[in-house]
């Protein structure tokens, strides 16, 4: 029961949808006792000799309007109570989803995305099922339960009623042990569903590295593996969910065994009429649904409840970038001052960054290099705000980066990360993603930039074909010169290319850059590359090593410096 308090919050919101479906149930309850005596009257009148064509009319004419009264009602109350329903589905997928893409990047780390995706499916409908069923059951086990007892002692007799409900305790006892020993078994249900759809996941995202490897065996092995588990701690929930069924017909029966031998007993004291024994058998039978609503209503509870406190659990995660109470919404010149002393992961045990700073006056352009895992892609990290606990300061345009909203600082930034990703969609939308506003003309202008107009023009459909899960597949270089026109369509005051163009030729990579350069907007530039080539236009080059930087200065003079630079570029020169 300690589901309904929980959710009270979402009741007390819908309070008139379900008052309005508590009291259709309440009708079709009234409804209900209606036919039972009407056919024990029918009875009666038989074994009196007394029935006539008019009594006859008159009693289908009491059926009649009861069974019609019924399909009115029975409509009207689902129709209310599944609607709150499927309404408390849309606010808890909504909550969920809003949340999770305002997490942190440890939020991912420490989930898999298969248990966030259960939480997403199988809780929220177990969430909704209790806000569905749970309430239809637990109003009408009330409504019916309490009508049906009422009209039993009222129309035949409180002595045959008080015995025949003898065995109901026994029900709410079952349906109270049994309940709780579902609601461990549904939690590790629930946890190895997770595990298996991680599983599921991890292996469709990279089928191409299982195929390529020849590990399908192995890998259907592991899978079979999981499924098995899944099933075996699933069956214990059946073999728990099984027992209701047959304990609660059991119980049923038991009152049927009761009113039969009592209730002829009765009518042979001449206490009641067989008429009444056969009403008492039909309201019997309309408390069949209630006795069993109560076994399934605790089943269905003790799920919503573990699952409700699984997603509340992620809910309750908070994010460990925080909006600033008052934010700045506005951000001028962006000139980038960037002063860490200290980083460290919030998962790791070394800094990752030790004194790195340096500045970008607004319109100039920054060359990252150095050797990988030195904590170049961190700087970047940083300053797009991913992570915000660090000893030192980031300021862009004179101001703490932590001082902005994240919306007004990620506008000003147009970041192209290291593994371009593309949605399932046209390839217009893919470049307009962050603005579907774009007209086709900006969006040709940066495709054009980013020097992949030619190839999307080339395309089928040009920039109406569907890329994507459901469209055609872009070559590496294609995909990253996509995700560059899709930075540089907002127009970024700073631009970020996280390696993004290790796919690209390097003829190609050479025009992107010149195009940078003389046709676009005045931006400040980070360019992160394995390529010196890509740098050497750059104002301002700095080496990184082990999270330290060990060189600075321009191309020319970085070549002549004994170090890492003048090696590598050496190096590379070779290549060419
Ligand atoms: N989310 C994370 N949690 C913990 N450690 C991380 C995380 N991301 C990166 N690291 C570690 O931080 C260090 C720097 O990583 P980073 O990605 O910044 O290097 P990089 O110079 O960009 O490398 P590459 O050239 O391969 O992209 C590495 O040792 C890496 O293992």
């Amino acid at each position: 029961m300690g589901i309904f308090k929980k959710l009270w919050w979402f009741f007390y919101k819908q309070k008139r949808r379900y008052l309005i479906g508590i009291l259709f149930l309440f009708l079709t309850a009234l409804s209900n006792l209606i036919i039972p005596r009407a056919i024990g009257q029918f009875a009666d009148w038989a074994n009196q000799r007394q029935l006539t064509a008019g009594h006859l009319g008159q009693l289908l004419g009491i059926i009649l309007a009861a069974g019609l009264g019924q399909y009115i009602f029975r409509y009207a109350w689902r129709n209310q109570i599944w609607g709150g329903a499927a309404d408390l589905e849309r606010q808890l997928r909504s909550q969920l989803f809003w949340h999770y893409l305002n997490m942190d990047d440890t939020f991912f780390q420490r989930h898999r995305i298969g248990d966030l995706m259960a939480r997403c499916t199988n809780d929220i409908t177990a969430v909704q099922n209790v806000a569905g069923i749970g309430i239809l059951t637990f109003a009408d086990s009330i409504i019916t339960g309490g009508t049906t007892i009422i009209a039993m002692i009222l129309f035949v007799d409180w002595k045959l009623t008080l015995i025949a409900i003898i065995p109901l305790p026994f029900l709410a006892l079952m349906a109270a042990v049994l309940g709780r020993l579902l609601h461990q078994r549904f939690a590790q249900a629930q946890a190895a569903f997770s595990q298996l759809s991680n599983k599921t996941q991890e292996s469709m995202t990279g089928i191409k590295v299982i195929k390529t490897l020849g590990q399908e065996t192995e890998d259907i092995a592991d899978f079979n593996q999981q499924v098995d588990r899944t099933i075996a701690i699933n069956r214990q929930v059946n073999f728990i969910d099984a027992l209701f069924d047959p304990t609660t017909g059991f119980i049923i029966g038991l009152t049927f065994v009761i009113t039969i031998l009592y209730g002829s007993h009765l009518i042979l004291q001449q206490v009641i009429t067989i008429g009444q024994l056969i009403a008492f058998v039909g309201y019997i039978n309309n408390l069949v649904w209630p006795m069993f609503a109560i076994g399934r209503l605790f089943n269905v509870l003790e799920r919503g409840n573990a699952s409700y406190d699984r997603i509340q659990s992620i809910l309750h995660e908070p994010s460990l970038i925080a909006e600033h109470p008052n934010a700045n919404l506005s951000l001028n010149r962006p000139d980038l001052d960037f002063n860490i002393q200290s980083f460290t992961y919030p998962d790791g045990q070394q800094p990752v960054l030790s004194k790195v700073q340096f500045t970008l006056p607004f319109g100039q352009t920054l060359g990252i290099v150095g050797r990988v895992g030195s904590g170049k892609s961190t700087i970047v990290k940083l300053l797009l705000r991913r992570f915000d606990q660090y000893q030192g300061l980031i300021k862009i345009g004179g101001h703490d980066i932590r001082s902005y909203s994240l919306d007004t600082l990620l506008q000003t930034i147009g970041y192209v990360p290291q593994t371009s990703f593309l949605f399932s969609t046209t390839v217009q939308n893919n470049i307009r993603f962050g603005d579907y506003a774009t007209n086709q003309q900006q969006v040709q202008k940066a495709a054009q930039l980013g020097d992949i107009d030619q190839d999307i023009q080339n395309l089928t459909d040009g920039y109406q074909t569907l890329v994507g899960e459901r469209g055609i597949s872009l070559s590496g270089g294609q995909k990253q010169r996509v995700s560059i026109a899709r930075a540089l369509v907002k127009q970024p005051q700073i631009l970020i290319l996280d390696d993004s163009t290790s796919a690209v030729d390097a003829k190609t990579e050479v025009e992107i850059t010149h195009n940078l350069r003389t046709n676009a907007p005045k931006q400040s530039t980070i360019i992160i590359s394995q390529r010196l080539r890509s740098v050497m236009d750059a104002d301002q080059i700095i080496v990184l090593e082990a999270g330290q930087i060990i060189q600075r200065g321009k191309h020319v003079d970085l070549i002549q410096q004994p170090g890492w630079y003048a090696d590598m570029w050496q190096r590379q020169q070779m290549n060419y």
